[in-house]
C-alpha cells in the first residue's frame, strides 16, 4: 500500500477494468480520426501506403512516449488500416524465450503483433526477437546441456509494433531493427478538447466548449486522463442534476484533488518534498520515490515528465531541482542559497 492509494485520477499508468472497457469504446479506428501527433500520423500513413503498393507487410514500428498518449490505439489503427489481424501481448507477459516462441509461431501471415511495454520483456526473448524481426525465423532450443540442439523454425511474415515508455532501456540491437520509431508528444489543450468533444458525443454527455477546455487544460497533455476526467465530470453532473456546466467541472475536479495545472496529490507531494525537505534540490530519484512512498518508475515515467514539461522541475545530472516557477507555484518561502533548476 503506498501513501497515494485510492483514486489515482491523473496517473495514466493505472487502469481499472471499467476504464479498459470505456477506452475501448472511445478509441479512434482510423488515422483520420486520431487527433494530434500530426507528424507521426503522416509518417505512419506513408509507411502503410508504401507497404500496400508493394503488397508486403509494413515495416516494424516502435512507438515511444509516456503512458496514455495513444500507443495501443495507434497499433490497433495500423492493423485496421492495413486490413490485417492484430495480436496483443506485453513485455511482462513474456518471461521466457518460450513465451515469445509460442506467440511468434502461431502468427498468421501478415499479422500485426503488438508488444506493449516491450522494454520489460525477458532478455532471452529479446535475442529471439532480433532474428524473428530480421529474417522471420527463430531457433528453438531442444534438450539441455551437451545434447541440446537448435531447430530453425520459419515464421509467417509479420509486423511488430512495440510500445515503450522508456525507449532508453531498449538494447540498441532491438531498437535498430525497427524500421520506424515514432516519438509521441504530449497533446496541446486544443487537441485534447477535440478528443473529449468526440468522447462526449459518443457518451451522449451534453457539455459546452468552455467546460471541455477546462477539463482539457487540467489533463496533463494526455488523452487517457482527459477521457477519465470527462467521465468523473459526467458522474458529478448526473448526481448533481444540473448538467455538465463549468461550475460542475470545477467542483468535480476539486473533489478529486486535480488542481488548475492538472497536478494531483502525488505531483504535489513530490514538489513539496523537493521544496520543503531538500530546499529545492538536487534530490536523487530513489530518495524522492522512497520519500513519497511510490515506485521510482512511476515517478520517472509519469510524474517527472509532466513537471518538467510545465516548467516546475529540472532534471540535472546532480538530481531533480525545482525551478523558479516551481517555487512560485507552491508559494513556499525560499532559502537565499537554494539553487534554481533553470539556472543549471
Ligand atoms: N490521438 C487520440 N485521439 C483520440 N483519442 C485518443 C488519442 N490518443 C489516445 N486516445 C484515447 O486515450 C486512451 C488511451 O490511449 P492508449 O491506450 O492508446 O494509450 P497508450 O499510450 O497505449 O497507453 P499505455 O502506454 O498506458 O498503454 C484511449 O481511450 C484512446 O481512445
Amino acid at each position: 500500500m503506498t501513501a497515494f492509494d485510492g483514486e489515482d485520477l491523473v496517473n495514466p499508468e493505472v487502469e481499472s477494468e471499467a476504464e479498459v472497457a470505456f477506452e475501448g469504446a472511445l478509441r479512434p479506428k482510423s488515422l483520420a480520426e486520431f487527433v494530434g501527433q500530426r507528424k507521426v500520423r503522416g509518417q505512419l500513413q506513408l509507411l502503410l501506403d508504401a507497404a500496400a503498393i508493394q503488397s508486403r507487410t509494413p515495416d516494424h514500428i516502435l512507438l515511444a512516449g509516456p503512458p496514455g498518449l495513444g500507443k495501443t490505439t495507434l497499433a490497433m489503427i495500423v492493423a485496421h488500416e492495413s486490413n490485417r489481424p492484430l495480436r496483443l501481448t506485453s513485455g511482462p507477459a513474456i518471461q521466457h524465450a518460450g513465451d515469445l516462441a509460442a506467440v511468434l509461431s502461431s502468427l498468421v501471415p501478415g499479422e500485426v503483433l503488438f508488444i506493449d511495454e516491450i522494454h520489460r520483456m525477458a532478455r532471452s526473448a529479446e535475442e529471439m526477437l532480433y532474428l524473428a524481426m530480421e529474417d522471420f525465423r527463430i531457433d528453438i532450443m531442444v534438450g539441455k546441456g551437451a545434447g541440446a540442439t537448435s531447430i530453425p523454425l520459419d515464421l509467417a511474415p509479420f509486423t511488430l509494433v512495440g510500445a515503450t515508455t522508456r525507449s532508453g532501456l531498449l538494447p540498441n540491437p532491438l531498437r535498430d531493427r525497427f524500421g520506424f520509431t515514432a516519438h509521441l508528444e504530449f497533446y496541446e489543450t486544443e487537441e485534447l478538447v477535440q478528443v473529449i468533444h468526440r468522447a462526449a458525443q459518443l457518451l451522449a454527455v451534453e457539455i459546452d466548449r468552455e467546460s471541455l477546455r477546462e477539463i482539457a487544460s487540467r489533463s496533463r497533455g494526455t488523452p487517457r486522463i482527459a477521457n477519465r476526467l470527462l467521465r468523473r465530470v459526467r458522474d458529478y453532473a448526473l448526481v448533481d442534476g444540473r448538467g455538465a456546466s463549468l461550475e460542475a467541472v470545477r467542483a468535480a475536479l476539486e473533489l478529486y484533488d486535480v488542481d488548475e495545472l492538472g497536478l494531483d496529490r502525488l505531483d504535489r507531494a513530490v514538489m513539496s518534498i523537493i521544496l520543503e525537505r531538500f530546499d529545492g534540490g538536487p534530490v536523487g530519484l530513489n530518495t524522492l520515490a522512497v520519500s513519497v512512498g511510490e515506485e521510482s518508475e512511476t515517478i520517472e515515467a509519469v510524474v517527472e515528465p509532466f513537471l518538467v514539461r510545465i516548467g516546475l522541475l529540472s532534471r540535472t545530472p546532480r538530481g531533480r531541482i525545482a525551478t523558479k516557477a516551481g517555487w512560485a507555484h507552491f508559494g513556499i518561502p525560499r532559502n537565499a542559497d537554494a539553487l534554481f533548476g533553470d539556472d543549471l
